[in-house]
């Protein structure tokens, strides 16, 4: 595959080392306003982006004008996920984003959905998330804890939203943690009075978020439509 790496940073190049050992070629590496950047010439068969917050959307659907699938593991930029994936639609392209690539965590979300159906009658329960990455990330929560939120409260009637750093009785409380070099460890516990239940990820290296980016990226190549992780993984769960 021609792979377009949107982001050359530490993702772009964790993903470009294994790209590369499974066969495919990197034909484009941005770091700045994609439009600096001729795609139609380079017959790109998917772009991966993991850049920044604010480049996301224009990365994206700058993606989709010129025809080429976009696999997105950029954090931070969901407050245009709606108008991302209309626009996919509207120009018969295809995007699979995910606030988190790794095996694991995708195994740790479908334990998190578990967990939180066999909680949300437990009343005398506190559930909790704290997330811990590196000093060098943008944005707070992450959005792997944002997932984890959203589930549990799809779960447990009694959660309606969640809040960095505190939240009231009806909401998740994420505590975000920035600790030199940290790849990304997230805890969802539960504590009452008498004792505490605790569900950990941790990430070892970036080797997980990147070998899952290119399993979606040759994934996704010749469809169409809106996707997720899930239904990458779909024979595992
Ligand atoms: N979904 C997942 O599994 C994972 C998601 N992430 C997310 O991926 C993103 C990137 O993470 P990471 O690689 O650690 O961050 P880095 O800061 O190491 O890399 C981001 C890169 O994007 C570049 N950049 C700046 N502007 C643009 C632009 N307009 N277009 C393209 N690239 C641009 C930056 O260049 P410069 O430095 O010159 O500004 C930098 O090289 C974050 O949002 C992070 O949360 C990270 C790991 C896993
Ligand atoms: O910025 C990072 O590094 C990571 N970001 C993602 C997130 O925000 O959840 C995924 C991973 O935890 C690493």
């Amino acid at each position: 595959m021609k792979i377009a790496l949107l982001g050359y940073g530490k993702m772009g190049k964790a993903i470009e080392e294994i790209a590369i050992n499974r066969g495919h070629e990197i034909v484009l590496r941005v770091s700045e306003d994609i439009e600096a950047y001729n795609l139609d010439e380079l017959e790109i068969d998917a772009a991966i982006d993991f850049s920044i917050p604010k480049a996301a959307y224009k990365n994206i659907t700058t993606a989709f004008k010129h025809k080429v699938p976009v696999v997105c593991g950029t954090t931070g930029w969901l407050d245009d996920y709606e108008k991302v994936t209309k626009l996919c639609k509207e120009e018969d392209s295809a995007f699979l984003y995910a606030s988190n690539f790794s095996l694991g965590v995708n195994v740790f979300f479908e334990l998190n959905k578990k967990l939180a159906h066999m909680m949300k009658g437990l009343d005398d329960y506190a559930v909790e998330i704290e997330e811990i990455h590196h000093t060098e990330k943008l944005d707070a929560p992450s959005g792997t804890a944002i997932s984890l939120a959203q589930q549990i409260i799809a779960e447990n009637p009694n959660k309606n939203g969640w809040q960095l750093d505190h939240a009231d009785k009806d909401e998740i409380p994420i505590y975000a943690k920035r600790i030199k070099d940290v790849p990304g460890t997230h805890t969802v516990s539960y504590e009452s009075k008498i004792d505490t239940i605790e569900i950990m990820h941790m990430a070892k290296s970036r080797q997980g978020f990147a070998l899952g980016a290119v399993i979606a990226a040759e994934w996704l190549k010749d469809k169409k439509g809106v996707f997720t992780m899930r239904d990458v993984l779909s024979s595992l769960f």
